[in-house]
């Protein structure tokens, strides 16, 4: 555990964007709960208290919301575009800044820091830009006296629960399409990570956003927040990002109002190698879906599976690129590998590599808690990694890379597929055909073919299966922010 203690206000260009207030309703708040500490995982020394809202308080922020949304559904997508615009420009203008406050308290590399920014100021911009094209339909009548129209109309009040893996991104890829649509928002950030969504607030604030239309309300209490998202008559959609065990309590909770939900759930993303991939932009790619982020991502390569033909070579240049790994402070330079956010973090990756010794396989390099002590890992590669080992069905969400053989397509396409979740997959392969069949086989919303970085505001972000219901990003991600009203006109 590194000693110095984070003097965070010093490190910041503009140190009034550290605001530790719940925001609602345009004024910002102190907590009725008190306050709760927020450290810096590096550390572990306390960064900031926030304010530890209520649920009374939780109940307000979705009263202003819902008082705000009908004049900002008021608006015309010009107009909101243009708010929306100014909020994107102050994220980047602010980007070094917001990128030091998210790895003060999330623990990532600052250039991942900061890439995180410049990632989820993207989906302001884009759905800034979605604002203006939220289209209805004309349809010729079923009969001569009949038009048909088909109305798009914001949804209303949104609730948003989000985890600390991704403190901006994933608030924003929700904010954007609700705000675009003319739904107005209340967001509850993971209690690890508050202070990246109340700088979002504080930017809001300053692009103009009017008062009511984003809340943010931070606190310690996640479930009897959810409770009051799931039960409040006011709140119309809920939208989740976070485990698929938590996603199953809040889909139980919102059935009792029939509410509408978007779920980002759980992963369990294989990586595929063929025997004509080219090794070393498999190596590459591996290496950019496993340990960004320090493998703490739902669509990160939780299993990597190669062709039996490669698998010594490709293990080996795989051991070379991670030896290379520089694991440190977040905030030094040169860090390429952060901590994990916490000990239970920590905790699963030992148990999962501890699982795969037990039962034959071998760590080829990591394999235990790093130097640095606290809650740092060595990046590890475990070899001899079969489907009947906890791994294979598990998130590790952590720095392991368990490398599994396989002969042929048939069977990796069966073992690939062989989990409940669906959200990302991976491989590598030359050969057309392969491509073709493959992508259609693997079970999995999003597949990424010859690369290991699919995020981008500009796809449809989601998952089958146990992994989610719902898109984020792209023109079909303001769908979920919409409903659909059809007007049958007389004439
Ligand atoms: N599909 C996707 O896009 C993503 C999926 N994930 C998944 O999330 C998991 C890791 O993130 P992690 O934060 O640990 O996930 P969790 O599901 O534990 O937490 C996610 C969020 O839900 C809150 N929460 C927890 N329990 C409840 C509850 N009963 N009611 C309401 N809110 C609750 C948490 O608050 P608090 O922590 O304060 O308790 C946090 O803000 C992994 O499974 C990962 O795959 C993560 C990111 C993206
Ligand atoms: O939290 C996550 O894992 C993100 O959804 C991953 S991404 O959107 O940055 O790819």
């Amino acid at each position: 555990m590194l000693d110095a203690p984070t003097d965070l206000k010093s490190l910041l260009k503009d140190p009034s964007l550290l605001v530790t207030q719940g925001y609602v309703g345009g004024q910002w708040t102190d907590g009725e709960n008190g306050r709760f500490d927020v450290t810096n995982p590096a550390r572990g020394d306390v960064v900031a208290q926030v304010a530890d809202l209520s649920r009374a308080q939780v109940a307000k922020a979705i009263a202003a919301a819902a008082k705000a949304q009908k004049d900002w559904a008021a608006w015309t997508g010009k107009e909101r575009a243009a708010v929306l615009r100014r909020w994107f420009d102050l994220m980047m203008e602010n980007q070094d800044d917001l990128g030091t406050i998210l790895t003060a308290e999330q623990g990532k590399p600052l250039a991942e820091a900061k890439g995180e920014i410049a990632y989820g100021a993207s989906f302001i911009e884009f759905f800034g830009e979605e604002a203006k094209r939220v289209y209805g339909e004309m349809i010729p009548g079923h009969q001569r006296d009949k038009r048909i129209m088909v109305l798009k109309q914001p949804i209303g009040v949104a609730a948003s629960i989000t985890p600390w893996n991704f403190p901006n991104a994933m608030i924003t890829r929700k904010a954007g399409p609700a705000l675009a649509a003319g739904c107005s928002f209340v967001a509850r950030p993971a209690a690890e990570t508050p202070l990246s969504a109340l700088v979002l607030a504080e930017l809001a604030h300053r692009a103009g956003i009017p008062a009511g239309v984003f809340n943010v309300v931070p606190s310690s209490r996640s479930s009897e927040v959810g409770k009051e998202f799931c039960e409040n008559p006011a709140v119309r959609k809920l939208t989740f990002t976070g485990s698929t065990e938590v996603g199953r309590i809040l889909l139980r909770q919102a059935a009792d109002q029939v509410m509408k939900c978007s779920m980002e759930l759980g992963g369990n993303a294989p990586f595929i190698v063929f025997d004509d991939a080219d090794l070393d932009a498999a190596v590459e790619g591996a290496m950019m879906c496993k340990f960004r982020n320090n493998g703490q991502t739902c669509v990160c390569a939780n299993r990597i599976y190669v062709q039996a033909g490669v698998y010594d070579a490709f293990a080996e240049k795989l051991k070379a690129a991670v030896e290379k790994l520089n694991v440190g402070d977040g905030l030094a330079e040169g860090t390429t590998t952060g901590p994990l956010i916490n000990k239970d973090a920590v905790e699963k990756v030992q148990e999962h590599i501890e699982d795969v010794t037990n039962k034959g396989g071998n760590v080829v390099t990591g394999g235990l808690p790093h130097d640095l002590g606290g809650t740092f890992f060595q990046p590890t590669i475990v070899t001899g990694v079969t489907q009947d080992m906890k791994v294979a069905t598990e998130e590790t969400f952590g720095p392991l890379a368990p490398l599994f053989k396989f002969e042929d397509e048939d069977s990796v396409i069966e073992m690939a597929n062989d989990t409940i979740f669906g959200l990302a997959a991976y491989f590598y392969a030359k050969d057309l055909s392969r491509v073709y069949k493959v992508a259609e086989a693997l079970e999995y919303g999003i597949v990424g073919v010859n690369t290991g970085i699919i995020s981008t505001e500009l796809g449809p972000f989601g998952g089958v299966k146990q992994s989610g219901l719902g898109r984020e990003g792209s023109h079909h991600g303001i769908e979920d922010y919409l409903e659909m009203k059809y007007v049958c006109l007389s004439v």
